[in-house]
């Protein structure tokens, strides 16, 4: 059944209440100012499990994941963990038949845990710890990514095998997002320069891993950055990296067949945000490939792509509780959550919107700030949002596109526990992750 045909049944409305293009498909307003989500009402939700929640849609998740899959058959699809790792939504990802880009050994743990398949996994990371590298190896990771002369050392010792590696290349390509997610220019600490005038540059690369009797090299891998809504920036990563692949043949003698582009699609936050256009990337990823390699008689490259935030972002919302409102100079909405679990305005200076969900109000809306309950006055999670005058303590309130880096980044500040991860399916609630308690906070903490 689709959701315009499950609406009526649901009592909802239309689902172009809510902002376009932010809130996962499965939401809709239902009676008296109800949000559904994934077919189950946000306050249920939040009278059974607490709040904050992050409230996960299962099937929005299977079917971004799938709709990687469907737009490159031939490709691998590779979701990024860091984006959130919990057992459920790996074994998801297992079935929609991804492959997984881990980055430590705690990631691999929970990979492991689940039987993801190792010869579906890539290990990431520009600091590998030699845990790291030997959770990869007992394991069975097909694919190590190295980052440093200093690693392909580290690793070549670990290995008696053929384990395969690609090498991160610095493809220098601005991908016009902001710094601290921009990884493929010079300057920045990951992969290895195009430059042979410093230490870490590729060629040096290519060869110390071509001298590790262990290892064996199996293609090159790039990453551009993250929250990127542009496709010509991996059109022009594509190109660069294909030219690094025929010089290797030419200097090297070696013929590399596999390539990664990373990952790194955008999500809207807010509706005016640009997203990521799948279709047109494919199309234009595709040309720049073929184009490249025919002209230079080099074999297309089987492609590898890693796809975090585009796959669980959109699917995720987060439901918080008002605590106060303090009526000033401006208006100040303060909830039970904050920067510990959405690090992502204060790091990033990303913006949110939210909405009252659980009641209608017909008071005039009034810009305010929604901050939470952190001892930072840079606490905020949304700011100019139109909310109803009367908001007040015990209202709830729900952020869209919480899914990818919030579970993922979320902290103990202050000593606060982390919110629990509740996937929803078809109106069914499923707790994935709990709340952490005092009690947890409390055994970490030896004396
Ligand atoms: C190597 C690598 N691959 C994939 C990703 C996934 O990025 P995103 O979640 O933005 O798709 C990241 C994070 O930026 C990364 O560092
Ligand atoms: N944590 C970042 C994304 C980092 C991607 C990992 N390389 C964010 O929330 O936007």
């Amino acid at each position: 059944m689709t959701l315009s045909e499950l609406l009526p049944s649901l009592g909802c409305e239309a689902a172009d209440h809510l902002e376009p293009g932010v809130w996962p498909r499965s939401t809709c307003l239902g009676p008296g100012g109800e949000l559904l989500f994934a077919g189950a009402p946000v306050s249920h939700l939040a009278a059974r499990f607490g709040t904050p929640a992050y409230l996960l849609d299962e099937d929005e998740v299977r079917q971004n994941a799938r709709a990687y899959r469907t737009a490159l058959p031939d490709a691998e699809v590779a979701y990024a963990s860091k984006a959130l790792c919990t057992r459920a939504v790996l074994r998801w990802i297992a079935e929609e038949g991804l492959s997984l880009d881990t980055c430590s050994a705690g990631e691999i743990a929970v990979a492991r845990s689940i039987g993801f398949p190792p010869e579906r996994i890539l290990l990431h990371g520009n600091a590998k710890t030699p845990e790291d590298l030997k959770a990869a190896l007992s394991y069975g990771v097909r694919r190590i990514v190295v980052d440093s002369l200093d690693e392909i050392e580290q690793l070549g010792a670990l290995t008696t095998g053929a384990q395969q590696v690609l090498i991160r290349v610095t493809p220098d390509v601005a991908a016009g997002t902001h710094a601290a997610i921009t990884t493929g220019t010079e300057g920045q600490k990951f992969g290895f320069s195009l430059r042979g005038e410093v230490r870490d540059n590729l060629d040096r690369a290519v060869s110390a891993v071509l001298a590790q009797p262990g290892l064996r090299l199996a293609g090159l891998h790039c990453h551009i950055g993250s929250q990127v809504s542009r496709v010509d920036f991996y059109e022009q990563a594509a190109r660069k990296m294909v030219g690094v692949l025929v010089r290797l043949r030419e200097t090297h003698g070696i013929t590399l067949r596999e390539l990664d582009l990373g990952g790194g699609h955008a999500v809207r936050y807010l509706p005016g945000d640009a997203g990521f256009d799948i279709d047109g990337y494919v199309r234009r990823l595709r040309v720049a490939l073929a184009y490249e390699c025919a002209s230079n008689g080099f074999p297309l490259p089987e492609l590898t792509i890693e796809p975090g935030r585009a796959i669980v972002g959109p699917a995720g919302i987060t439901v918080y509780r008002v605590c106060a409102v303090k009526r000033g100079s401006r208006t100040f909405v303060a909830v039970d959550g904050g920067m510990s679990d959405n690090a992502r305005p204060a790091l990033y200076g990303a913006a949110y919107t939210a909405r009252l969900v659980g009641r209608r109000s017909r008071a005039a809306r009034r810009p305010v700030t929604v901050v939470g309950r952190h001892c930072e006055s840079g606490d905020i999670l949304a700011d100019g949002l139109a909310l109803p005058d009367d908001v007040h303590p015990g209202d709830l309130l729900a952020v869209p596109c919480t899914g990818a880096y919030h579970h993922s980044l979320a902290s103990n500040y202050n000593l606060v526990g982390r919110p629990p991860v509740v996937g929803v399916s078809r109106g069914t609630a499923t707790l994935l992750v709990r709340r952490e308690t005092e009690e947890d906070l409390l055994k970490r903490d030896l004396g």
